[in-house]
Protein backbone atom coordinates (compact mmCIF):
# COMPACT_ATOMS: atom_id res chain seq x y z
CA UNK A 1 0.00 0.00 0.00
CA UNK A 2 2.18 2.57 1.09
CA UNK A 3 6.10 2.70 -0.23
CA UNK A 4 9.01 4.54 0.90
CA UNK A 5 11.77 4.83 -2.13
CA UNK A 6 15.43 6.08 -0.55
CA UNK A 7 13.00 8.39 1.70
CA UNK A 8 14.94 11.28 2.82
CA UNK A 9 13.55 14.46 4.86
CA UNK A 10 15.87 17.20 5.70
CA UNK A 11 14.69 20.46 7.32
CA UNK A 12 15.79 24.22 6.74
CA UNK A 13 17.74 22.42 4.15
CA UNK A 14 20.72 24.66 2.81
CA UNK A 15 20.50 26.73 6.08
CA UNK A 16 22.65 26.94 9.29
CA UNK A 17 20.23 24.89 11.15
CA UNK A 18 19.85 22.09 8.83
CA UNK A 19 18.95 18.84 9.92
CA UNK A 20 18.19 15.59 8.25
CA UNK A 21 15.52 13.50 9.73
CA UNK A 22 15.24 10.60 7.77
CA UNK A 23 17.72 8.98 5.47
CA UNK A 24 17.59 6.80 2.94
CA UNK A 25 14.29 4.74 4.55
CA UNK A 26 13.38 2.23 2.05
CA UNK A 27 10.27 0.37 3.57
CA UNK A 28 6.74 -1.01 2.28
CA UNK A 29 3.47 -1.18 4.51
CA UNK A 30 1.54 -4.11 3.40
CA UNK A 31 -2.30 -3.91 3.57
CA UNK A 32 -3.76 -5.18 7.03
CA UNK A 33 -0.09 -4.94 8.98
CA UNK A 34 0.23 -3.72 12.37
CA UNK A 35 3.84 -1.80 12.30
CA UNK A 36 5.42 -0.63 15.69
CA UNK A 37 7.49 2.23 15.45
CA UNK A 38 10.60 2.55 18.42
CA UNK A 39 13.62 4.66 18.33
CA UNK A 40 14.61 7.00 20.93
CA UNK A 41 13.87 11.09 20.81
CA UNK A 42 14.77 12.46 17.41
CA UNK A 43 15.33 9.37 15.57
CA UNK A 44 12.23 10.62 12.80
CA UNK A 45 9.90 8.40 13.91
CA UNK A 46 6.92 11.16 13.65
CA UNK A 47 8.63 12.32 10.32
CA UNK A 48 7.53 9.58 8.61
CA UNK A 49 4.05 10.07 10.09
CA UNK A 50 4.21 13.65 8.92
CA UNK A 51 5.01 11.99 5.30
CA UNK A 52 2.62 10.15 5.18
CA UNK A 53 -0.01 12.50 6.00
CA UNK A 54 1.68 15.02 3.37
CA UNK A 55 2.84 17.56 5.99
CA UNK A 56 6.35 16.99 5.49
CA UNK A 57 7.65 16.63 2.11
CA UNK A 58 10.58 14.33 1.17
CA UNK A 59 13.34 16.07 0.26
CA UNK A 60 14.61 12.87 -1.51
CA UNK A 61 13.60 10.27 -2.88
CA UNK A 62 10.09 8.66 -3.27
CA UNK A 63 6.81 8.52 -0.79
CA UNK A 64 4.25 5.95 -2.69
CA UNK A 65 0.25 4.92 -2.63
CA UNK A 66 -0.60 2.07 -4.71
CA UNK A 67 2.29 2.58 -7.18
CA UNK A 68 1.27 6.15 -7.38
CA UNK A 69 4.21 8.81 -6.73
CA UNK A 70 2.40 10.86 -3.28
CA UNK A 71 5.62 13.40 -3.00
CA UNK A 72 3.65 16.99 -3.51
CA UNK A 73 -0.12 15.29 -2.85
CA UNK A 74 -1.64 18.01 -0.38
CA UNK A 75 -2.31 16.34 2.90
CA UNK A 76 -6.53 17.20 2.52
CA UNK A 77 -6.33 14.79 -0.19
CA UNK A 78 -4.50 11.76 1.84
CA UNK A 79 -6.72 12.64 4.94
CA UNK A 80 -9.61 10.54 3.34
CA UNK A 81 -7.76 7.33 3.56
CA UNK A 82 -6.04 8.15 6.90
CA UNK A 83 -7.22 7.98 10.54
CA UNK A 84 -5.09 9.63 13.45
CA UNK A 85 -4.78 9.82 16.82
CA UNK A 86 -2.34 11.33 18.86
CA UNK A 87 -0.80 11.68 22.38
CA UNK A 88 -3.09 14.24 23.94
CA UNK A 89 -6.73 12.68 25.25
CA UNK A 90 -8.37 16.01 24.00
CA UNK A 91 -7.11 16.96 20.56
CA UNK A 92 -8.76 13.42 18.56
CA UNK A 93 -12.36 14.39 20.06
CA UNK A 94 -14.62 17.14 20.22
CA UNK A 95 -14.29 17.95 24.29
CA UNK A 96 -17.97 20.36 24.35
CA UNK A 97 -19.65 18.05 22.70
CA UNK A 98 -21.41 14.61 23.32
CA UNK A 99 -20.62 11.48 22.07
CA UNK A 100 -23.06 11.54 19.34
CA UNK A 101 -22.00 14.98 18.09
CA UNK A 102 -18.49 13.85 18.16
CA UNK A 103 -19.24 10.32 16.03
CA UNK A 104 -21.41 12.34 13.78
CA UNK A 105 -18.55 14.99 12.81
CA UNK A 106 -16.37 11.69 12.21
CA UNK A 107 -18.27 10.10 10.16
CA UNK A 108 -18.01 12.63 7.23
CA UNK A 109 -14.18 12.68 6.98
CA UNK A 110 -13.57 11.59 4.23
CA UNK A 111 -16.40 12.59 1.99
CA UNK A 112 -18.83 10.33 3.78
CA UNK A 113 -22.12 11.72 4.02
CA UNK A 114 -24.23 9.13 6.23
CA UNK A 115 -27.78 9.92 7.51
CA UNK A 116 -28.09 10.49 10.61
CA UNK A 117 -29.75 7.27 11.97
CA UNK A 118 -27.59 5.66 9.66
CA UNK A 119 -24.47 7.16 11.59
CA UNK A 120 -26.28 6.55 14.71
CA UNK A 121 -27.25 2.93 14.03
CA UNK A 122 -23.19 1.61 13.01
CA UNK A 123 -21.36 3.99 15.53
CA UNK A 124 -23.52 2.47 18.05
CA UNK A 125 -23.05 -1.03 17.00
CA UNK A 126 -18.98 -0.65 16.61
CA UNK A 127 -19.04 0.71 20.17
CA UNK A 128 -21.15 -1.94 21.27
CA UNK A 129 -18.94 -4.25 19.83
CA UNK A 130 -15.71 -2.90 21.20
CA UNK A 131 -17.42 -3.02 24.46
CA UNK A 132 -15.95 -0.09 25.79
CA UNK A 133 -19.70 0.75 27.39
CA UNK A 134 -19.69 4.05 25.50
CA UNK A 135 -22.65 3.27 23.46
CA UNK A 136 -25.11 4.03 26.64
CA UNK A 137 -23.28 7.51 26.88
CA UNK A 138 -24.16 9.08 23.64
CA UNK A 139 -25.13 12.33 25.29
CA UNK A 140 -22.58 12.46 27.74
CA UNK A 141 -20.10 15.75 27.12
CA UNK A 142 -17.16 13.84 25.46
CA UNK A 143 -14.83 16.46 27.58
CA UNK A 144 -16.17 14.52 30.25
CA UNK A 145 -14.77 10.67 30.01
CA UNK A 146 -11.62 9.86 31.10
CA UNK A 147 -8.60 9.91 29.58
CA UNK A 148 -8.99 6.67 28.68
CA UNK A 149 -12.13 6.48 27.32
CA UNK A 150 -11.03 9.84 25.39
CA UNK A 151 -8.52 8.27 23.23
CA UNK A 152 -11.04 4.93 23.03
CA UNK A 153 -13.75 7.69 21.59
CA UNK A 154 -10.75 8.86 19.28
CA UNK A 155 -10.10 5.49 18.10
CA UNK A 156 -13.49 5.03 17.04
CA UNK A 157 -13.91 8.38 15.48
CA UNK A 158 -10.76 7.67 13.07
CA UNK A 159 -12.26 4.37 12.10
CA UNK A 160 -15.73 5.45 11.54
CA UNK A 161 -14.70 6.56 8.62
CA UNK A 162 -13.23 3.56 7.25
CA UNK A 163 -9.55 4.72 6.52
CA UNK A 164 -6.73 2.13 5.25
CA UNK A 165 -4.71 3.66 7.71
CA UNK A 166 -4.53 4.78 11.07
CA UNK A 167 -1.79 6.55 12.20
CA UNK A 168 -0.86 6.39 15.93
CA UNK A 169 1.32 8.83 17.71
CA UNK A 170 1.97 7.74 21.34
CA UNK A 171 -1.37 7.23 21.88
CA UNK A 172 -1.29 6.15 25.58
CA UNK A 173 1.83 8.04 26.55
CA UNK A 174 -0.75 9.84 28.12
CA UNK A 175 -2.81 7.69 30.64
CA UNK A 176 -2.38 5.59 33.49
CA UNK A 177 -1.02 1.74 32.95
CA UNK A 178 -4.52 0.48 33.30
CA UNK A 179 -5.96 2.56 30.61
CA UNK A 180 -3.29 2.36 28.45
CA UNK A 181 -3.21 -1.42 28.31
CA UNK A 182 -7.10 -0.78 27.77
CA UNK A 183 -7.08 1.35 24.92
CA UNK A 184 -3.73 -1.42 23.34
CA UNK A 185 -5.95 -4.02 23.85
CA UNK A 186 -8.66 -2.15 21.25
CA UNK A 187 -5.78 -0.98 18.83
CA UNK A 188 -5.33 -4.43 18.43
CA UNK A 189 -8.87 -5.48 18.00
CA UNK A 190 -9.29 -2.98 15.73
CA UNK A 191 -6.58 -3.91 13.54
CA UNK A 192 -8.01 -7.86 13.33
CA UNK A 193 -11.32 -7.52 13.35
CA UNK A 194 -11.63 -4.41 11.27
CA UNK A 195 -9.09 -4.56 9.05
CA UNK A 196 -7.23 -1.31 9.68
CA UNK A 197 -3.99 -1.11 8.99
CA UNK A 198 -2.05 0.30 11.46
CA UNK A 199 1.36 2.20 12.40
CA UNK A 200 1.89 3.36 15.57
CA UNK A 201 5.15 5.33 17.60
CA UNK A 202 5.48 4.33 20.66
CA UNK A 203 8.41 4.73 23.82
CA UNK A 204 6.36 1.75 25.68
CA UNK A 205 8.74 -1.13 25.32
CA UNK A 206 6.64 -3.20 27.00
CA UNK A 207 3.87 -2.45 24.30
CA UNK A 208 6.17 -2.68 21.80
CA UNK A 209 7.13 -6.29 22.32
CA UNK A 210 3.74 -7.09 22.88
CA UNK A 211 1.99 -5.46 20.31
CA UNK A 212 2.11 -5.20 16.23
CA UNK A 213 3.17 -8.20 13.62
CA UNK A 214 6.41 -5.58 12.72
CA UNK A 215 8.82 -3.98 14.35
CA UNK A 216 10.69 -0.82 12.91
CA UNK A 217 13.60 1.07 15.24
CA UNK A 218 14.85 3.96 13.57
CA UNK A 219 18.03 5.84 14.67
CA UNK A 220 19.25 9.13 13.58
CA UNK A 221 16.97 8.81 10.75
CA UNK A 222 17.95 5.15 9.52
CA UNK A 223 16.27 2.21 9.82
CA UNK A 224 18.12 0.79 12.50
CA UNK A 225 15.95 -2.83 12.29
CA UNK A 226 12.91 -3.85 10.08
CA UNK A 227 11.53 -7.51 11.24
CA UNK A 228 8.60 -9.69 11.48
CA UNK A 229 7.37 -11.16 14.93
CA UNK A 230 6.41 -14.80 15.59
CA UNK A 231 3.31 -14.26 17.20
CA UNK A 232 4.18 -16.82 19.47
CA UNK A 233 7.66 -16.40 20.79
CA UNK A 234 7.31 -12.59 20.39
CA UNK A 235 10.55 -12.89 18.68
CA UNK A 236 11.46 -10.43 15.22
CA UNK A 237 13.01 -11.81 12.65
CA UNK A 238 15.39 -9.13 10.56
CA UNK A 239 13.55 -7.95 7.13
CA UNK A 240 16.82 -5.89 7.03
N1 LIG B 1 9.91 21.39 11.81
C1 LIG B 1 11.17 21.05 12.08
N2 LIG B 1 12.18 21.88 11.78
C2 LIG B 1 13.46 21.54 12.04
N3 LIG B 1 13.84 20.38 12.61
C3 LIG B 1 12.86 19.51 12.93
C4 LIG B 1 11.49 19.80 12.69
N4 LIG B 1 10.73 18.74 13.13
C5 LIG B 1 11.62 17.85 13.61
N5 LIG B 1 12.89 18.31 13.50
C6 LIG B 1 14.12 17.60 13.89
O1 LIG B 1 14.15 16.38 13.14
C7 LIG B 1 14.60 15.30 13.95
C8 LIG B 1 13.56 14.21 13.97
O2 LIG B 1 12.41 14.69 14.67
P1 LIG B 1 11.12 13.79 14.93
O3 LIG B 1 10.13 14.63 15.65
O4 LIG B 1 10.70 13.16 13.67
O5 LIG B 1 11.72 12.67 15.90
P2 LIG B 1 10.97 11.62 16.82
O6 LIG B 1 11.67 10.33 16.64
O7 LIG B 1 9.51 11.65 16.56
O8 LIG B 1 11.28 12.19 18.26
P3 LIG B 1 10.43 12.10 19.63
O9 LIG B 1 10.48 10.68 20.08
O10 LIG B 1 11.19 13.01 20.55
O11 LIG B 1 9.05 12.61 19.33
C9 LIG B 1 14.90 15.90 15.33
O12 LIG B 1 16.28 16.20 15.40
C10 LIG B 1 14.08 17.17 15.35
O13 LIG B 1 14.67 18.15 16.16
Amino acid sequence: MVEFKNLTVTYNQGLENQKVALEEVNMKILEGQFITIVGPNGAGKSTLLKVILGEVKPTEGLYMIDGKVMNNMKPHKLACFIGRVYQDPNTGIFPALTIAENLIIASKKGGRSMKFSKVKEEAISLLANLGLGLETRLKTKAGELSGGQKQSLAMVMAILSRPRLLLLDEHTAALDPVSAQKVMELTQRINREYDVTIVMITHNMEFANAYGERLLRLIDGRVAQDGVRDLKTKAVAALC
